[in-house]
């Protein structure tokens, strides 16, 4: 009965004496080994998998048949430590089984202890975990990017400020914010058409990112056709000609603007911007930062546009 049992379970079942010696070997282990019991029962379980020797599994049956300790090995850790393939393509390709692997010390009367080592294919549950962790950190990335412009949104600039903000008074150290607004973008949509202005957002977030070179750097879509650019460890000073690079970038996509007012920036799209710095020494609100530089880009089109404006916070 028992020797049914374990030609029928769907799970690899080996049985070590001692000496590591196979005194067990059940249907599951010769079809996805390509060992038949015959072949092995009686010889050296590492000596079948020499590739086994000295790696976790070896490790694990040294101590339940020493030490009396059972072992799991890790999934993440250990993926498919055995040769063990799903069918004959599979091994010409060489594409394991996913395992999870469990050593269990036995005790068999008038014998010295052996050990159980069973197998399970659990590639079905890896596949199906990978798929679910693509899929959580696809979401995430929607969470925090602007669907129509692909830049970081609102909400990622929101916890990445916070996060700056503390850091620069933390490290006393300097931290610029930008506040960009495409001129004149209602009369675009007006003449262009909505879509096209879409067309026009995406351009200009893509050559602003671009501008952007330190990895600490980032830029992200306020609303609208708004951007904010948070520059950490920037004093007011290079964060004004990193605006007015900006600025020029802009300008010298030379989208044409047919519907901007006469005279303006050549009827050439051009954005405004406000530069708000938090100094070394003196902390402010992220709120006190943000309504700076909103005021200094207020003033900027004040001023008559496509052009940048500093303010204190
Ligand atoms: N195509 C498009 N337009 C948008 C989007 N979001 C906001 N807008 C438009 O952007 C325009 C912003 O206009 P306003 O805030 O009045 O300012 P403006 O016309 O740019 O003028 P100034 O900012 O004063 O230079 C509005 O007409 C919005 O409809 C978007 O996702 N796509």
């Amino acid at each position: 009965m028992l020797d049914s049992v374990f030609g029928v379970i769907d799970l690899g079942a080996v049985v070590l004496d001692h000496q590591r010696r196979v005194v067990l070997w059940n249907h599951w282990m010769s079809r996805h080994s390509g060992h038949e019991a015959g072949m092995v029962v009686g010889r050296d379980f590492f000596a079948v998998f020499p590739e086994l020797r000295g790696k976790r599994l070896d490790n694990a049956v040294l101590q339940a048949l020493r030490d009396n300790f059972p072992a799991v090995l890790s999934q993440t850790l250990h993926k498919a430590p055995i040769p063990l393939f799903a069918n004959h393509a599979a091994r010409t390709s060489g594409v394991r089984i996913q395992q999870a692997v469990a050593v269990t010390p036995l005790a068999v009367t008038g014998a010295a202890r052996h050990c159980l080592i069973q197998v399970s294919d659990v590639s079905a549950a890896v596949h199906r975990e990978r798929l679910l962790r693509d899929q959580a950190l696809e979401l995430r990335s929607q969470t925090f990017s602007d669907g129509l412009t692909g830049i970081a949104n609102r909400r990622h600039f929101d916890l990445a400020m916070e996060k700056e903000q503390r850091r620069a008074k933390r490290s006393a150290i300097a931290l610029t914010m930008l506040m960009i607004d495409i001129d004149f973008f209602k009369a675009y949509n007006d003449h262009y058409g909505h879509q096209q202005g879409d067309d026009t957002l995406i351009r200009v977030a893509g050559a602003l990112a671009a501008m952007l070179q330190r990895p600490q750097d980032l830029i992200a879509r306020y609303g609208g056709e708004e951007f904010v650019v948070i520059l950490p460890d920037m004093d007011s000073a290079s964060g004004a000609r990193v605006a007015e690079s900006l600025r020029q970038r802009i300008a010298q996509l030379a989208i044409p603007h047919a519907g901007a007012p006469g005279g303006h920036g050549s009827q050439r799209i051009t954005v405004s911007i406000g530069v708000a710095t938090q100094a070394p020494h003196q902390p402010v609100e992220v709120a006190a930062l943000i309504g700076a530089a909103d005021r200094a880009l207020y003033t900027a089109k004040r001023h008559g546009r496509n052009q940048v404006v500093i303010e204190n916070p």
